[in-house]
């Protein structure tokens, strides 16, 4: 969706590490107690968020990954343990677990990062999936281990609720952390994009009246329509929600998987795997998207700028000239302008100082065209200007400021100072009724013919047909 922006906010601050650990130790605490809280309410106990936004919150800030940050995590938990339930080796062995699932998926994402140069994409997508996998499989064992014997619990059902519960949870809450965004004004907001949200609310309670093993993956293509409709944070938020609803409908029998079957634990296991498989194909979808956006803009950019001169390229120039608004009286000046004896300056000083020189010359005429013009590099050491002017003899007057700024501008190549001087022709009319593009393409014949008899003139000078009703 186009018509919103969302800002990204920064929790934390590279240079100031005390600061950062104490917003660790506060978020840390936070989650804690807000997970024990979710413990109390029976309908709520199937989440333990903390290890995955604290695997999220490290592997989004790099410079969180210190010792001393992952060490003030621990702490946090134990005291929270310490003051709330008791201290001993279990409160150390689980709170190592939960630390293990963080430290795993945190070092894993940063190495992604890393190696992609901080461009996440499809690829790095997936890729978190089996760190939560590997991540939950070893903190359950873990966990697991010890937590036998507490509540009188074995250790095959605490492992296999423990990891089905890091896993679902970190595949969903994961991307989420990642990519949370503070959301920018909305702008032209249209009711028809809530639609994809409309279909999700409507594909769940479909699940819900259904029923049965399949209805899980009801919610699928609504999320995959957001994952399309949507930006990328908020489609990993939506699938978030969509993801934890689900858990609690079937672990509350409001789906019911089963029918006339009481909810069995190997269900839920399965059902938590099952979710956390189906959520990742929306956040996939939704960073495909993200990125093949990202790379039209960069090719757009490409094709319309002129990589060395940073002014419009040909193709760049035509589609500018479609956006530009012109009444009758005006005048659409086109001018080519040529350096002179531009390949000396190759020739003497190298290729290097020619692409500088190129680059300058060219940020001078934008300069000195500013909002009165386009300015494109046609080829070589060509490049042309349309400007809208008021008749010819402004467009005249335009390109003689040019050509004498240019006189006298000193290009500085190391040591030396360069002088150059540019030869110009012009071609101006009125568009009329005339699409702008087609009255450029006349003018253009035009500019290249006075651009020619300047050069034969002997250089360093602007050429205009002289029918023009115009003194100059
Ligand atoms: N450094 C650099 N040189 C370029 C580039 N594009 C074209 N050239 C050079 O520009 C020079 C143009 O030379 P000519 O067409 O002979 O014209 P000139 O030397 O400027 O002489 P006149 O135009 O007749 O005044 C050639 O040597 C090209 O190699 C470029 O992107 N970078």
């Amino acid at each position: 969706m186009r018509s919103y922006s969302l800002t990204s906010f920064t929790l934390f601050r590279e240079e100031q590490p005390v600061r950062d650990a104490l917003v660790v130790f506060i978020l840390t605490t936070l989650f804690y107690f807000f997970g024990a809280m979710l413990r109390m309410v029976q309908e709520l106990s199937l989440f333990w968020p903390l290890n995955a936004v604290m695997a999220g919150v490290f592997a989004r800030y790099a410079f969180l990954n210190r010792g001393i940050h992952y060490a003030v995590c621990y702490v946090a938990m134990l005291v929270y343990d310490a003051i709330t339930t008791q201290w001993g080796v279990a409160s150390l062995v689980i709170n190592l677990s939960n630390m293990l699932f963080i430290v795993i998926v945190a070092q894993l994402v940063l190495r992604d990062k890393r190696r992609t140069n901080y461009m996440p994409g499809p690829l790095s997508t997936l890729h978190l999936f089996y760190y939560c996998l590997l991540a939950a499989i070893l903190s359950s064992l873990l966990g697991a281990v010890g937590s036998v014997g507490i509540d009188r619990q074995a250790f095959l059902p605490l492992f296999a609720d423990w990891f089905s519960e890091q896993f679902s949870t970190g595949v969903l809450f994961l991307p989420c952390i990642m990519t949370l965004t503070r959301p920018g004004a909305f702008s032209g907001f249209r009711l028809r994009y809530l639609t994809p949200v409309a279909a999700l609310l409507l594909s769940i309670g479909a699940s819900i009246l259904v029923g049965g093993a399949g209805s899980l993956a009801f919610p699928l293509p609504a999320l995959i329509w957001c994952a399309v409709r949507y930006p990328l944070p908020l489609t990993c938020l939506l699938t978030l929600v969509a993801g934890c609803a689900e858990i609690l409908l079937v672990a509350n029998n409001i789906i019911n998987l089963a029918v006339d079957a009481p909810l069995q634990t190997p269900q839920l296991f399965s059902t938590r795997l099952g979710i956390a498989a189906l959520a990742m194909s929306p956040v996939i979808v939704a960073a495909s998207v993200d990125a093949i956006s990202k790379l039209m803009k960069q090719v757009a950019l490409r094709a319309d700028f002129d990589f060395l001169t940073r002014v419009y390229s040909r193709s760049g120039l035509y589609e500018a000239l479609k956006k530009i608004e012109h009444t009758d009286d005006s005048h659409l000046t086109v001018m080519l302008l040529d350096l002179d004896y531009f390949k000396r300056i190759n020739d003497s000083y190298g290729h290097e100082c020619g692409d500088y020189v190129l680059a300058s010359f060219a940020q001078q005429v934008k300069n000195l065209v500013g909002e009165k013009g386009l300015v494109a590099r046609m080829g070589g050491e060509e490049f042309a200007i349309a400007a809208l002017t008021a008749d010819a003899a402004e467009g005249y007057a335009l390109a003689e400021r040019i050509r004498n700024a240019i006189e006298v501008y000193p290009f500085r190549w190391q040591e030396d100072t360069l002088r150059l001087t540019v030869s110009i022709g012009i071609g101006t009319r009125s568009p009329g009724n005339a699409p702008v593009s087609d009255t450029f393409n006349l003018l253009l014949v035009e500019a290249d013919e006075y651009l020619y008899r300047s050069k034969e003139m002997g250089r360093n000078r602007t050429s205009i047909r002289r029918d023009e009703p115009v003194l100059f």
